[in-house]
């Protein structure tokens, strides 16, 4: 990443157009640094996962293999974990690749899809949030679990079967509890590190039609929390912003899930600084 030692951007926060304006110098920095973001993410998301990355400026390596994360993990920017396929030889990964970037101080992030199907998977999760994450994004049934250290009742693998706004308490008390900045996305995102919280109401509900946009965002995030550290909470809202700000413009061209995939990548690629200012929808809470 050129400027590593560079100053983060440190926005203020006052008013919304503060907050579009802290979103934008978010995005340039990702841009201008190009942060190398390693990804132990699950099969299903590594195409969407990484183009999202490229085309936001940031660059993605999908590595993940232990006998790789001693050398490569160190030199990263941010490491992304998400638990989507999870099996037997992906754990040790995920453990050895969170416990090397925190060695390093590099931020991780954690995604914890579909915690609520089994045991497997939630102890998976409660142990990698032992290595404190800098940040977990869910979606609101995944937050309300983990939340609560109990697969819950209806989960229905990895979509949401709950409102964002009803896992909000849960992501007050998640981010308490870990230490990290907890997001919870849905129709309005919410980003809290337990005591400030950040709503975002930009993006469409067709998001939720294409497989991994919640793994793609959460990535996107890891990339702006690579550029800003010191301020995860601004910088997981303002990648959640820029993304469904891009999901907003690609439906405005797309005739159905297949084309907005397409149209919302090329958004991430073409926003500018005019359209960012005007049209991200951050707000402060508390
Ligand atoms: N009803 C909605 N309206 C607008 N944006 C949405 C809606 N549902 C999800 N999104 C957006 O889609 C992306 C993925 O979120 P979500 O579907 O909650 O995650 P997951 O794919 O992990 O279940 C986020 O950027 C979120 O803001
Ligand atoms: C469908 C599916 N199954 C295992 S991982 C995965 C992708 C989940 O992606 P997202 O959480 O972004 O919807
Ligand atoms: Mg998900």
């Amino acid at each position: 990443m050129e400027e590593k030692d560079a100053t983060p951007p440190k926005p203020s926060t006052d008013t919304s157009s503060d907050w579009a304006r802290m979103a934008w110098t978010h995005l340039d920095a990702v841009r201008r640094r190009a942060p190398l973001v390693q990804c132990i993410t699950n099969l299903v998301s590594m195409d969407i996962a990484a183009n999202v990355l490229l085309a936001s400026g940031a660059s993605p390596a999908m590595i993940h293999s232990i006998h790789e994360i001693p050398d490569f993990t160190p030199k990263v920017d941010a490491l992304y974990i998400n638990i989507g396929t999870l099996s037997a030889e992906w754990v040790p990964a995920m453990e050895m690749g969170a416990k090397a970037a925190i060695e390093v101080n590099r931020p991780w992030v954690l995604d914890p899809v579909a915690v609520s199907v089994s045991s497997y998977r939630m102890e998976a999760c409660l142990k990698l949030i032992l290595q404190k994450p800098t940040v977990i994004r869910g979606n609101a049934s995944e937050i309300l679990a983990l939340s609560s250290a109990r697969r819950i009742s209806g989960a229905k693998g990895a979509d949401s079967d709950h409102e964002s706004i009803d896992a909000l308490d849960a992501a007050k008390s998640l981010a308490k509890s870990s230490g990290a900045v907890v997001a919870v996305s849905g129709a309005v995102d919410f980003i809290t590190d337990g005591d400030r919280v950040i709503s975002c109401s930009n993006g469409v509900q067709m998001m939720q039609k294409i497989t991994a946009t919640g793994c793609a965002v959460t990535a996107l995030i890891a990339a702006f929390v690579a550029v800003d550290p010191w301020n995860a909470l601004q910088a997981t809202a303002s990648a959640l912003s820029v993304f469904g700000l891009a999901g907003e413009l690609g439906m405005e061209m797309a005739n159905g899930p297949a084309s907005l995939r397409m149209h919302m990548v090329d958004w991430l690629c073409r926003l500018d600084e005019g359209t960012v200012t005007a049209r991200v929808r951050l707000s402060c809470r508390s």
